[in-house]
């Protein structure tokens, strides 16, 4: 289980002090994948790096096991590190197979034989490799490389996998098949997953709890499922179809209200039955669908006309949608 408490790094540059991470705490909830999602410059690797036992803060704690790691001896220091596994930390060493790149940490740890052989294969299992474990890195795609860097890192079975935009430079395909290794991890072998990202596809495909990075702060954070329930929060802001509709699409509507609906019976049910109980016109002018988990969820920007305009909008959020920023209507009266 780790920990940060109150860190704060900065860095001397030619161009003055740049404050990368600014008084952050996170918790890391064992057996969940939480990501740090942010934009470019806002801390997420700084981050990674302190929790990796890479560098340290100028001020707060990290804490391993509840361990203060500042008070650590350099070998009880260079242990901890061992017990966090780091994706993307080195390259595959281009003349050893997959199965060869896997078994490395158990190599150096001394752990041989049927045992090795046996955890190497349930990681090419895991990465979906298995018919693959011969080959070089060369022979690989950069997904499959990137799979097989994964692997390694689990091997040792670590308190924590960290991955620090571990879907950087791959194609979609690529992509989908580190998140679906990274989900699996969490799922088969019940790792305790950490992934930094600016991608909020990776957050909203895999991950259980999320904190957003702004400017080196927690602008907002929690879980998941949570937040994008909540009308005020900037992860979901972050993580929803954004709405970009024209005013003058919105001036067409007697109510225009922005509703999150989640599962498959809402995102499916709600509406039409909504605009059939009152008899109101009710259309989807702007936002999308996208999935959270395998959760269907839906960000719609609803234009409501019809003389119950009011109690459909009601309805909708008594049945579970939720209902956001109702912006006024034509005539001037809050929706
Ligand atoms: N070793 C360093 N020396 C000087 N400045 C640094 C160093 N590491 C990070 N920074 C600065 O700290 C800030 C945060 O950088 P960091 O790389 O952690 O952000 P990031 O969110 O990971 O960005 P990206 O998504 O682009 O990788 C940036 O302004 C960066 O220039």
């Amino acid at each position: 289980m780790i920990t940060v408490e109150n860190a704060t790094k900065t860095f001397w540059t030619d161009s003055g002090q740049v404050v990368a991470i600014d008084d952050v705490s996170i918790d890391l909830a064992p057996g969940a994948i939480t990501s740090i999602v942010g934009p470019s410059g806002s801390g997420k690797s700084t981050l990674a790096r302190l929790v990796s036992l890479q560098e340290r803060p100028d001020s707060g704690v990290v804490r391993v096991e509840g361990y203060n790691t500042a008070s650590l001896d350099q070998r009880r220091l260079r242990a901890a590190r061992r017990r966090i596994g780091v994706v993307g930390h080195e390259e595959l060493l281009p003349q050893r197979t997959a199965a060869g790149n896997i078994a490395m940490p158990l190599e150096q740890a001394g752990i041989d034989g049927p045992q090795r052989r046996e955890r190497v294969g349930k990681l090419l299992d895991l990465i979906g490799l298995t018919a693959r474990g011969n080959a070089l890195p060369a022979d690989l795609t950069a997904g499959q490389r990137a799979r097989v860097q994964i692997a390694r890192a689990l091997v040792g079975d670590p308190g924590l996998l960290l991955a620090d935009d571990p879907t950087h430079g791959l194609d979609g395909d690529g992509a989908a098949g580190v998140l679906a290794v990274l989900d699996r991890a969490r799922g088969e072998l019940g790792s305790t997953v950490l992934v930094t990202t600016s991608d909020s596809t990776v957050a909203r495909r895999i991950a259980d709890d999320v904190a957003l990075l702004v400017d080196g702060r927690v602008a907002d954070s929690g879980s998941v499922l949570s937040l994008i329930q909540d009308p005020t929060s900037l992860v979901a802001d972050a993580l929803l179809p954004a709405i970009d509709t024209p005013d003058s699409l919105r001036a067409r509507h007697d109510r225009i209200a922005e509703v999150v609906l989640i599962g498959f019976s809402a995102v499916g049910a709600l509406l039409p039955e909504a605009s059939g109980r009152f008899g109101t016109d009710v259309s989807v002018i702007g936002g999308g669908l996208t999935r959270v988990g395998e959760t269907p969820v839906a960000r719609f920007l609803l234009g409501v006309s019809g003389p119950q305009a009011e109690s459909t909008l009601s309805w909708i959020r008594e049945r579970g949608g939720v209902v956001k920023r109702p912006v006024r209507g034509p005539e001037g009266i809050a929706a």
